[in-house]
């Protein structure tokens, strides 16, 4: 689904209304009517007709005065209350304090509340929050926070207008407190701060509702920001006359001496992920170890030093290895020392294939960020957590993910698989991806070893980068998601999820 920036939102409304003719009240009415909509549905669901709206002084709160109005049409006890100072209203807001005072009900100023207000508020089925929309520029503070808060803990259900107000649209952060939503009914696309960082989480449900913008303006855009969710994936059919062949080779390097799962697990979800052919090349000590382990692949020795690791005798060996397949993985297991270290590099500077790097093979680039780059024009998907993406020198400490997942994915021409609760795909080209699939029980060792290799075995498949890598990120997710529906997210391993990986792709 396409996802939208503040930015591209205010062009679409102006485009609508001043190219369209579209009146704003009307987008404004069509707005109000989602949200009294789904409100509602809860009112229902509780029992108790009573609801009070949170406006702010922009449209945002223009939109929460003309729910406000619907739902006293509808018979619903409504108290609106104005949060902030009323010489900042927008004039939309404005007129829609007209038409709710025309229904009868007054636009209380929320700083002079009457003492009873917070007790009558407590007996409603729900809240609207209409503080801030796209709009929001600065931390909230004073009395917005303080309304934030009696949101928040009061128990009752809030449904934001547009996004949770103090999450900034376009990052996902917070920008001093956010109202935690049941539900978000936003308008037209979805924004960033709905899929991204703290915003996702204070998003609750989300429903998008079409407030009547032309098609045509939208058609014609060009889009640079998606999310991604198993419904809408294709994966290519399976010709009947295909042989091995047909699938891809896959390559992966890795394991070492104390760290023989982890290319296992890469090797087995390559496997269930469709790869025609799996080769797992790891260091000689552990080679009997893996065989015993492994049916589904075949694990080939490389030479190691005496600490068990890849030494520095491999680089040819390896290097062949990985120029005789389509797409290689290298990472998973492969431990941290000098020499494996410089194999990984060795590899990354001699060979034009397709990479997949993880874990130690990102790690090798710590300090060596210039062979990376030295790739540009080669495909090379890096899949950090933030730890290893420290490493590289990404900084997350703006809490800006998406921007800074781009940004490097730019700066370095690679793609950049940024893991974490919905986890990023930037390509250097500025297109991004947010994933939407996923939990937390996934947070345990083996998962990511795992997300590599289904992304490797994807795009030695035959589909373009674009659609293996955040593909592959989708289906891991829904994958995890399976293994915790049925074991629950305490007990599910990284083993459960490869079992499930089949029920996530034999319909396609
Ligand atoms: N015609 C349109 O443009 C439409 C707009 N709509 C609504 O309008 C919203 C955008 O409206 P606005 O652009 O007026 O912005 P908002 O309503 O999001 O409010 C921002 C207002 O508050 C001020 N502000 C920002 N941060 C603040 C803070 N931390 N503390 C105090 N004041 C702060 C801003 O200066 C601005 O005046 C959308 O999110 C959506 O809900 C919808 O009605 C659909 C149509
Ligand atoms: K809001």
């Amino acid at each position: 689904m396409r996802i939208a920036t503040a930015e591209r939102m205010r062009e679409l409304d102006r485009e609508a209304i001043e190219g369209e003719g579209i009146a704003s009240l009307t987008l404004m009415e069509n707005a109000a009517a989602a949200l009294a909509d789904r409100a509602m549905v809860y009112l229902h669901k509780q029992n108790v007709p009573r609801a009070v709206v949170f406006c702010g002084t922009g449209n945002n709160g223009g939109d929460g005065a003309a729910a406000a109005r619907l739902l006293k049409e509808a018979g619903v006890e409504v108290r609106a209350v104005l949060v902030g100072d009323r010489d900042n209203m927008t004039g939309d807001c404005r007129a829609m304090e007209a038409r709710l005072a025309q229904a009868g009900v007054r636009l209380e100023p929320f700083s002079d509340a009457d003492p009873d207000f917070a007790a009558w508020a407590l007996r409603a089925g729900v809240f609207l929050d209409a503080l801030f929309g796209i709009g929001l520029r600065r931390a909230v503070e004073g009395d917005c926070a303080t309304a934030v808060h009696m949101m928040n803990s009061s128990g009752i259900p809030v449904i934001s207008a547009d996004i949770p107000s103090g999450v900034e649209a376009d990052t996902g952060r917070i920008l001093g407190v956010a109202v935690e939503a049941a539900e978000t009914v936003t308008f037209t696309y979805p924004k960033v701060g709905h899929f991204v960082g703290q915003g996702q989480i204070c998003t609750g449900e989300l429903t998008v509702a079409d407030i009547g913008i032309p098609e045509k303006l939208t058609q014609v855009l060009e889009w640079d920001l998606w999310s991604v969710s198993p419904e809408e994936l294709e994966l290519p059919h399976r010709a009947r006359d295909a042989h091995k062949g047909s699938f891809g080779r896959v390559c992966i390097l890795g394991g070492s001496v104390g760290y023989t799962g982890a290319p296992v697990l890469s090797a087995m979800a390559a496997v269930r992920s469709g790869a025609g052919l799996v080769s797992l090349e790891v260091p000689a000590p552990i080679w009997p170890v893996v065989a015993g382990k492994l049916e589904v692949a075949m694990p080939r020795p490389l030479p190691a030093g005496k600490d068990g690791a890849l030494s520095l005798d491999s680089c040819e060996a390896a290097l062949n290895r990985v120029n005789s397949s389509d797409v290689a993985l290298i990472g998973p297991g492969l431990g941290r020392n000098n020499s494996t270290a410089a194999v990984v590099r060795h590899i990354l500077a001699h060979t034009e294939r397709p990479l997949v790097l993880d874990a130690d093979g990102i790690n090798a680039l710590e300090g060596h960020i210039d062979v990376l780059d030295a790739r540009r024009g080669f495909a090379t998907v890096l899949t950090p957590h933030d730890g290893e993406f420290a490493r590289l020198g990404g900084d997350l400490s703006s809490g800006d993910r998406l921007g800074v997942a781009r940004a490097f994915a730019a700066e370095h021409g690679c793609v950049l698989v940024l893991k974490g609760h919905r986890t990023i795909t930037a390509f250097p080209d500025g297109n991004a991806y947010v994933n939407t699939t996923g939990n937390p029980g996934m947070a345990k060792g083996g998962s990511g070893d795992i997300l590599a290799g289904m992304i490797v075995s994807l795009m030695a498949q035959g589909l373009t980068i674009r659609q293996a890598v955040p593909a592959a990120v989708c289906l891991h997710g829904q994958a995890g998601d399976l293994a915790a529906e049925e074991f629950g997210e305490y007990s599910m391993s990284p083993t459960d999820l490869i079992h499930k990986i089949p029920l996530t792709t034999k319909h396609f």
